[in-house]
């Protein structure tokens, strides 16, 4: 009997979700059997069905017959690439076909491996065991280039490409999308009081409070740069917006991180800017436009005495 070898360090606490793919009820029930106990399985016979099902699961590795009627197994693997969302998940071919012709084209067309049938089962989960220690560590090398080292929130490259994404989609379906610019205050002074070291506790405090407000899935909260955050809030309008950024204000106070040299209260603070683009898009609207915006109400609540929230709708010049 062989064991198994630890999971590497990438592969996550939950089961690895495969997803296998055969017209034939009797050849996905040998997969299932084979692979069962380790996996959690989604299963699909025809390349419509895989389609949907990759979509609605993403599965971690696909196991893809080649020949079925309707669309087979090449026509799925075009379309999962071409998927922004399934382009990513490794596919096995699993083929009665074998031959050194079809090999190569089942791995010219982009996928990991190929399996032929009837599959040899332990010579089959080495394989997939083998794709998705690939994939887990591809998944945490990306995720690792999208979180800032300092803070655990998400990076300023993964705020820019969302700002980007969630722009055109605000711009496509005319929904509103706020932004919320935050700035500690009188960080030097904190800096030079305290340290560098209780400086950068004090960011992970205050990185973690403003995430603990902005509870919605599609809430992004970022480290913009330095000691500045920029939180992300798709389908939120102005006033939703605003009303967030006060309980930001609040949670940060709540902090109660003292900060002797930083103003009246005592404790550390942080001044907020608020903007919103609501409504069809303008001639001239960029994100960067969104971005200007929120730094000048940043600006403006920073000249109003910081530890306060200043907010207002793009091509608005009116403050509230
Ligand atoms: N500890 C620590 N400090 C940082 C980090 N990034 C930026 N800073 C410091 O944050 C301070 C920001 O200073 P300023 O831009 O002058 O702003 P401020 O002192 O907060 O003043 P106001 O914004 O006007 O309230 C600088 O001293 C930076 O060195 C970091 O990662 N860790």
């Amino acid at each position: 009997m062989t064991t198994d070898p630890m999971p590497a360090p990438a592969w996550p606490a939950r089961k690895p979700r495969l997803l296998l793919v055969d017209d034939q009820p009797v050849h996905l029930q040998v997969l299932y059997r084979t692979l069962a106990a380790d996996h959690q399985l989604f299963m699909a016979t025809s390349g419509e069905q895989a389609l949907r099902v990759a979509r609605e699961q993403l599965p971690d590795l696909i196991l893809l017959d080649v020949v079925m009627p309707g669309q087979d197994g090449f026509a799925v693997l075009q379309q999962l690439r071409a998927d922004r969302e399934t382009a990513g998940i490794p596919v096995m071919f699993v083929t009665a076909h074998s031959g050194e012709d079809i090999e190569t084209r089942c791995l010219e067309a982009g996928a990991v491996d190929f399996v032929p049938k009837p599959i040899n089962p332990s010579v089959v989960r080495a394989r997939v065991r083998t794709h998705l220690t690939l994939k887990f560590q591809s998944d945490l090398l990306r995720s690792l280039a999208f979180v800032d080292g300092l803070t655990g929130v998400a990076n300023r490259r993964q705020f820019d490409e969302r700002l980007a994404t969630e722009w055109a989609r605000a711009q496509r379906l005319g929904s509103a999308l706020s932004l919320i610019l935050v700035d500690v205050d009188h960080f030097k002074a904190y800096n030079d009081h305290y340290g560098h070291q209780a400086g950068d506790e004090a960011l992970r405090r205050v990185a973690a409070a403003l995430r603990e407000q902005a509870r919605r899935g599609t809430d992004l909260v970022a480290r913009y740069g330095g000691e500045e955050f920029a939180c992300l809030l798709p389908d939120t309008d102005l006033a939703d917006a605003r009303h967030l950024a006060e309980h930001m204000l609040e949670a940060v106070r709540l902090l109660a991180i003292p900060h002797r040299t930083g103003g009246a209260s005592g404790v550390l603070s942080a001044s907020f800017g608020v903007a919103t683009r609501a409504g069809p898009a303008q001639p001239g609207w960029q994100p960067a436009a969104l971005l200007g915006a929120a730094d000048a109400q940043l600006y403006e609540a920073k000249r109003r005495g910081r530890a306060q929230v200043c907010a207002a709708a793009l091509g608005d010049t009116a403050q509230d």
